[in-house]
């Protein structure tokens, strides 16, 4: 192998503007940006800061530049607000149109760059085309598992008799042809309602599954967020369905934060024994029913366990109003001795790593799940929607590094002591199944994470293979 002529390998990040797309383009700019790639990294001017502090770290040198976009003007999108984070569902609906308003912005941009590749999301399928057009290779970087493009995202997933008749319900419940055999053979019906969303047009705009395939019929590379050691069969299914190149960058293990947890909440986990605490919190844009939060909390307190809530509410909601309505009299007051509920943005990272924490109750969003199994925390999910569903079966399904609350097929409804439960099958003995292979699992899976040379050598790989297609580095 030789490396031509000293010049750097450049890579424009381009996410959706959603901070759950924004923050796995910034932790893969870090990893790239250690490996001496140059990155720019495009979102729209309204998130810039935010991208800014987060891409700052003590070990990365700065070798990004992140570039602001021009939002149009699309009606019914009040200005200056740029990512879902600050958008009601049917808001964040809009930014996808605006985003297609955006071409001749991206392509005078691109052409004035000139990178090696654009790494983009689901939701710039026009991407493709115009890159080609300039000479700029286009990788689509999915951030989801690969079992969820291969459940829900490719081409068998349509009959071929009928490719455009959306999907029902029944067609969900039951993976496409072709998919592998793996412990996933089926999905309850309110998780396959919940996917029916990904078939629909909002606004007359293109729908969440075309634009995925045609982002993925279009790139010239698939990059996956995961790896072969984790999901192999649908890294093959991907493959075979796509007849592209798929290359994966790993689970991007995240470093560890060294800022220190905010004092009070340091203060308030370390009264407790170590590994004692449950953490509970469902991500960046995830939020419960009424009836769900006061059953999550009711089945908390239940455990008999200190527990530490965080809930999030769309925009301008009541928080303390929210919380009065969904929960019982006087349980607030009851359990304010070993218990936090709180709304609104902490330091996961640290929080999961603190010494009291044990058990940890959430979304199954794929960045939490690699955050609590580095960490040493139980793992017990309860997800939402999407690809959290998928996620849940892959890691307590195939990996069997925790489980999931159990819910009614129909509606996906959870009472308190389904929670209790779910909590009671990873804290109780670890000497007695089923927390006892559970445990022994995700004691593999954390020294799989952690183990910096694989880590390293997912990204350094990477590198080599993009540095080989763009002509960079000769086999
Ligand atoms: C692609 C999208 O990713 C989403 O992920 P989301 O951001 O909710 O959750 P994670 O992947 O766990 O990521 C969340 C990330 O935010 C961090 N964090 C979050 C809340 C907080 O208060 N403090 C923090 O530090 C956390 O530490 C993690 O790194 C969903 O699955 C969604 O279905 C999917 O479409």
């Amino acid at each position: 192998m030789e490396f031509n002529g000293g010049h750097r390998l450049h890579v424009v990040m381009f996410p959706f503007f959603a901070f759950g797309h924004i923050s796995p383009f910034v932790q893969l700019s870090k990893k790239l940006s250690l490996h001496g790639v140059k990155i720019s990294f495009f979102s729209a001017l309204g998130n810039v800061n935010r991208i800014q502090s987060m891409l700052h770290s003590v070990s990365a040198p700065t070798t990004t530049q992140v570039i602001p976009l021009t939002l149009p003007p699309v009606e019914g999108l009040p200005p200056g607000l740029e990512s879902t984070a600050d958008l009601s569902p049917a808001q964040s609906e809009l930014l996808k149109l605006a985003l297609d308003l955006m071409q001749p912005q991206i392509s005078s941009l691109l052409s004035q760059l000139k990178p090696h590749f654009v790494l983009f999301d689901f939701a710039q399928e026009w991407l493709p085309p115009l890159a080609s057009q300039l000479g700029i290779k286009t990788v689509f970087y999915s951030v989801f598992v690969a079992l969820s493009t291969s459940y829900l995202t490719i081409p068998a997933r349509l009959p071929e008799a009928e490719p455009t008749r959306p999907p029902a319900i029944e067609d969900l419940r039951k993976p496409p042809p072709g998919f592998p055999e793996t412990s996933i053979k089926s999905m309850k019906t309110f998780e396959a309602r919940d996917f029916l969303y990904m078939f629909k047009s909002f606004h007359g705009g293109a729908s969440v599954y075309d634009r995925v395939l045609r982002g993925l019929n279009g790139c010239d590379i698939i990059l996956a967020k995961t790896c072969r050691e984790m999901e192999d069969p649908y890294v093959d299914h991907v493959t075979q369905q796509f007849k592209k190149p798929v290359l994966l960058v790993g689970p991007v293990v995240p470093e560890p934060r060294s800022e220190p947890l905010e004092g009070r909440w340091a203060s308030w986990l370390g009264q407790f024994e170590p590994k004692s605490v449950i953490y509970c919190s469902f991500g960046s844009e995830t939020f419960l029913s009424d009836e769900q939060v006061k059953e999550l909390l009711l089945g908390l307190d239940l455990t008999g366990l200190p527990f530490f809530v965080v809930l999030n509410f769309p925009a301008n909601t009541d928080i303390s109003a929210e919380l009065k309505r969904a929960l019982p009299e006087g349980f607030l007051e009851k359990v304010k001795h070993k218990a936090v509920i709180h709304a609104g943005w902490v330091q996961q990272q640290q929080i999961l790593a603190h010494q009291s924490v044990g058990c940890y109750v959430f979304h199954a969003g794929f960045s939490s799940v690699v955050e609590a199994i580095v960490n040493d925390c139980q793992l017990v999910m309860l997800p939402v929607r999407g690809d959290q569903l998928l996620n849940a079966k892959l890691v307590s399904g195939d990996l069997k590094a925790g489980v999931e609350v159990n819910r009614r097929d129909e509606d996906g409804y959870f009472g308190k002591d389904d929670i209790k439960d779910a909590v009671g099958r990873v804290m109780a003995d670890i000497d007695k199944e089923p927390a006892k292979s559970i445990s022994g699992n995700h004691k593999k899976w954390k020294e799989f994470l952690q183990n910096s040379e694989i880590q390293t050598k997912f990204v350094s790989d990477l590198v080599k293979e993009m540095e080989a297609v763009a002509g960079l580095r000769t086999v």
